[in-house]
């Protein structure tokens, strides 16, 4: 897997994360949301730059011009809640994209222990396809795990991207075993630890309640 973290190197993108993290800040969820679908174009701007592209002929009023296309497939899979402002903000740039929908929540069996559940999937093929799967938290990395296994059955891609805009150090680790070789990580940040709630520290906190509020426990 090939690693891009993003904020190696200084630039607007650290105004974006600053404002997602401020524990003020993030309590306004129009602002919270836009950030991250800011995040999601600057990710998806950034990825852009390794996919594959081909010469094509086109006609100007004055002219004609040899410019380079987008050749790749893509299919923009994001993971629900969470996933939903970094989508838009991928789809904002990859306009022609085809579009997966998957579920995936944390299902708590006592105070510390959880499971991954994935139970709603609305995906085209994606056999040879260039595949974008967006959460913008990478905690334990299971629930991209999960994800990509449950993904899989729609056929095998040609490429994978995964997009995030924090992760924690485990998680790039576990992402690092589960994914094959043509895969690629656009992160923004990498944060050191996860608490015994397995959430990211420093972190931001609880991306779906920000975005969207408090869900109740069932
Ligand atoms: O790397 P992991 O340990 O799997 O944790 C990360 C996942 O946790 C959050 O989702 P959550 O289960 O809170 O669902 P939500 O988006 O509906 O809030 C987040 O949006 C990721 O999907
Ligand atoms: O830190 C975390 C971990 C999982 N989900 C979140 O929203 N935040
Ligand atoms: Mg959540």
């Amino acid at each position: 897997m090939h690693i891009h973290h993003l904020l190696d190197k200084n630039s607007v993108l650290n105004t974006f994360i600053s404002e997602l993290r401020d524990v003020n800040i993030q309590k306004d969820s129009l602002r919270f949301r836009r950030n991250i679908e800011r995040v999601g174009e600057i990710l998806g701007y950034e990825l852009s730059k390794k996919l594959n592209y081909t010469h094509q002929e086109i006609q100007t009023p004055l002219g004609s011009k040899q410019v380079n296309a987008l050749k790749d497939k893509l299919v923009v899979c994001s993971i629900l809640r969470a996933g939903l402002p970094l989508h838009q903000g991928l789809l904002n740039y990859f306009d022609k994209a085809e579009n997966s929908f998957i579920s995936a929540y944390r299902h708590h069996l006592n105070q510390t222990d959880f499971e991954i559940r994935v139970e709603y999937m609305a995906s085209p093929a994606i056999d040879q396809k260039t595949l974008i799967i967006a959460d913008p938290m990478l905690a334990t990395g299971r629930s991209f795990v999960n994800v990509y296994n449950a993904i899989k059955q729609m056929g095998n891609p040609k490429e994978i991207h995964l997009v995030a805009v924090i992760g924690a150090k485990a998680g790039v680790e576990l992402l690092q075993k589960e994914f094959p070789n043509n895969t690629h990580l656009w992160i923004a940040t990498i944060d050191e630890k996860l608490n015994d709630q397995g959430y990211i520290v420093p972190g931001l906190g609880d991306a779906g309640d920000l975005c969207y509020g408090e869900k109740m426990q069932h």
